[in-house]
C-alpha cells in the first residue's frame, strides 16, 4: 500500500524558480500531497538537470524568449508540460503540434491563465460575444509585466472574434477616423485590446460588451498569486491524461457547455 502511493507522486520540476510565479509553483507543489518537487531551475541552469532529476511533469513558468526551448527540451525526453509563460503565437503553437505528433503519450498544456475565474472570464466572454454589437477588452496588470496585451487578453479576444465570425456578427460599429497616437489600442483579430500598467495592480481584465442601451462587463482580478496555483496543480496532474496540446486550462475543466 505504501509502496503504491510512493509510486503515484508526481514528480515535477519547476522552470522559472526565483520568478513570481515560479516561487509560488515551487510552495505550490512543495505542499501538494501527491506531488514530488524534483527539479527548481532558474535561468542560468542547465535543462539537463530535468533528466537527471527524473523529472515526469514540468512547469513553465518563465520568459517568452526562453519558454518554447523548455517546453521543446521536455518533450523531446518524454516529459510532460504545463505552460503558464506567454509568448505562444500560433506559429509557435503548430510547431509544439508538431513536435507533439512524434512523441505520442507526452502531453502539454498551455494555459494563458490559471486562474480559475479567469478561465471562466474567457468562456462567459466567448459565449457572449454574439450577442452584443461591440465588444472590447481591457486588461490590467502590475508594472514589472514584460509584454503587452497579456496573453490571456490576446486569448480572450481571438476566442470572441472567432465565435463572433462563426455567428455572421459584423465587426463592432467604430467611426474613429484618426487615431495617431494608437489610444484605441491593439487590434486582436478585429477585437480592440487596452492595455493599463498600474503600481498596486496583480492581474485583471474587463470584457466589455455594448448593445444599444445595455453593457455587460464581464470582470476578472487576480489580487494574489496564490489565485493560479489552484490551476497550476490542476494541470500538473492531468497533463499526462490528455496526451498532445491543449490550450487553455478550460480542456482539463468540465464545464459541461
Ligand atoms: N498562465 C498564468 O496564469 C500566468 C502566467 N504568467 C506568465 O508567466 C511568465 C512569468 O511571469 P512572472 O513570474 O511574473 O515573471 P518573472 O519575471 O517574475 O519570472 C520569470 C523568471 O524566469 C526566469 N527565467 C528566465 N529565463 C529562464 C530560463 N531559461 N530557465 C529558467 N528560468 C528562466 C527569470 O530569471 P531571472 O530572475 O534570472 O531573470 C525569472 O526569475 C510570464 O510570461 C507571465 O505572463 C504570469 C502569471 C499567471
Ligand atoms: O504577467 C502576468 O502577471 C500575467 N500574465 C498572464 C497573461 O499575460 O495573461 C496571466 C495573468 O494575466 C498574469
Amino acid at each position: 500500500m505504501r509502496q503504491e502511493s510512493m509510486e503515484q507522486r508526481i514528480r515535477v520540476a519547476v522552470l522559472g524558480r526565483n520568478g513570481r510565479m515560479g516561487s509560488e509553483a515551487v510552495r505550490a507543489v512543495s505542499d501538494a500531497p501527491d506531488m514530488d518537487l524534483v527539479a527548481a531551475l532558474g535561468r542560468t541552469d542547465d535543462l539537463s538537470e530535468l533528466v537527471r532529476a527524473g523529472a515526469k511533469v514540468v512547469v513553465d513558468l518563465t520568459v517568452p524568449d526562453a519558454t518554447r526551448e523548455n517546453v521543446r527540451f521536455a518533450v523531446s525526453h518524454g516529459m510532460h508540460a504545463v505552460v503558464g509563460t506567454t509568448g505562444w503565437d500560433d506559429a509557435a503553437l503548430a510547431e509544439l503540434t508538431a513536435q507533439l505528433a512524434e512523441s505520442p503519450g507526452t502531453g502539454v498544456l498551455v494555459a494563458p491563465n490559471f486562474a480559475v475565474g479567469a478561465v471562466l472570464a474567457m468562456k462567459f466572454s466567448e459565449l457572449a460575444a454574439a450577442f452584443f454589437d461591440s465588444v472590447e477588452i481591457v486588461e490590467l496588470h502590475h508594472p514589472r509585466k514584460l509584454d503587452a496585451p497579456s496573453g490571456t487578453a490576446a486569448r480572450t479576444a481571438e476566442l470572441v472574434a472567432a465565435a463572433r465570425e462563426a455567428a455572421g456578427v459584423a465587426p463592432s460599429p467604430d467611426a474613429t477616423e484618426s487615431d495617431p497616437r494608437g489610444a484605441r489600442g491593439a487590434d486582436v483579430s478585429g477585437v480592440h485590446v487596452h492595455s493599463v500598467r498600474l503600481q498596486g495592480l496583480v492581474a485583471h481584465q474587463e470584457t466589455l460588451l455594448g448593445n444599444a442601451g445595455e453593457q455587460l462587463s464581464l470582470r476578472h482580478d487576480s489580487f494574489d498569486r496564490v489565485s493560479f496555483m489552484t490551476g497550476v496543480l490542476l494541470g500538473v496532474r492531468s497533463v499526462a491524461e490528455h496526451p498532445g496540446l491543449t490550450h487553455g486550462l478550460d480542456g482539463y475543466m468540465d464545464l459541461g457547455l
